[in-house]
């Protein structure tokens, strides 16, 4: 089986418990996540070989990160260490009407001082059926937008796969005052299949699109606009989240192909447990039906089930498996398994 490579940070996620702010001294639970590691822990427990392609700073939290990824099985031979600091994020986690709110600590990290430029790209992807790349590691600075460019590019010529989560993180963009717009556009256009929404298509192309918020139309003119500059896209999609507050969400999952609209049941999801992971999750799910050679439809609903079971587990990583996927989808109920 060909791995499916997924290039970016690993980070260590410290989690406000209880109801104080940061500012409260509140006790800190860590987790081990990052956008890409996300998806490739979410394959691997989809029964896929995902691998991690990365740099981790040479000391215990490095060491924690990438042990925490190879426990699930994936693949960490080109996860590389370096001296430097490990990328944090702190989540104070909200609530009803107060929303959870993240503040990064991650500049200057090992990854993102890595001098990317000696990487191996044909050897990294010699045994790849597709490159995962997301918009969160393009936001780190221009020295991590050309090590995505190269491996997309590389990924190409080898005839490997492209896919590209746009994961539009504002506060990363403004902190390195880099050109987000113009950017994301540039690997999006090396994309086959883009997680990533009417928003997205309208951030990087300047523009807005007709018709109501969320809509199926809005949404497919946004497609249609990316499908008419970006050749070799085949795929554009995304989740349609409605908040009825922090912890009661609606989801539901949206693709667009060059000839259909389609879309998902809207799902209810009262209670959130962590709602971080969630896209990670959902891009998961769809990446494991179009490997497993589903419909389109299929994938979709598989994304849906994948991105809603994540927010019942804590933590970054999607451990749902195949037959939590089916049993959501079959609406087997809630009862207690036994
Ligand atoms: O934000 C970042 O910089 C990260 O890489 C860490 C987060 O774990 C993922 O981004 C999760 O994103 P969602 O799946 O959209 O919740």
């Amino acid at each position: 089986m060909k791995a499916f490579a997924c290039f970016g940070e690993l980070l260590v996620r410290l989690t406000t418990t209880g109801v104080d702010p940061l500012y409260g001294l509140p006790q800190l639970v860590p987790f081990i996540g990052g956008a890409e590691a996300n998806v490739a822990v979410g394959l691997q427990r989809l029964g896929h070989k995902a691998k991690m392609i990365s740099v981790i700073p040479d000391n215990d939290l490095g060491l924690a990160a990438v042990q925490e990824v190879r426990k699930w099985g994936v693949d960490t031979s080109d996860v590389t260490t370096q001296p430097g600091r490990m990328g944090l994020y702190f989540l104070t986690t909200g609530a009803i009407h107060r929303p959870s709110d993240i503040l990064y600590d991650r500049a200057g990290s090992a990854f993102a001082t890595a001098d990317f430029s000696k990487l191996d790209w044909p050897a990294l992807l010699a045994n790849a059926s597709w490159l995962h790349v997301s918009g969160v590691t393009a936001a780190l600075g221009q020295n991590c937008v050309d090590a995505a460019l190269a491996g997309m590019k590389a990924a190409k010529a080898l005839g490997v796969k492209v896919s590209f989560d746009c994961n539009y993180r504002p506060k990363l963009w403004e902190a390195w005052g880099g050109d987000a717009p113009t950017l994301i556009k540039q690997l999006m256009s090396h994309a086959d299949l883009i997680f990533g929404g009417y928003r997205d298509i309208e951030l990087v192309f300047k523009t807005k699109f007709d018709g109501e918020d969320g809509s199926m139309a809005r949404n497919r003119a946004a497609a249609d606009h990316a499908f008419a500059t970006f050749p070799d896209l085949m795929r554009l999609i995304s989740t349609r989240r409605t908040q009825v507050n922090v912890d009661h969400n609606r989801l539901a999952g949206l693709m667009f192909t060059r000839s259909e609209s389609l879309e998902t049941r809207t799902y209810d999801i009262a209670g959130i447990i962590d709602r971080i992971g969630g896209g990670d999750a959902f891009a998961a799910g769809v990446l494991h039906g179009i490997l497993s050679g589903k419909t389109d439809q299929d994938a979709l609903d598989l994304g849906i089930a994948c991105g809603c079971l994540k927010h019942a587990i804590p933590g970054d990583f999607s451990l749902a498996n195949a037959t939590d996927l089916n049993a959501f989808l079959s609406d087997d109920g809630f009862d207690v398994k036994r």
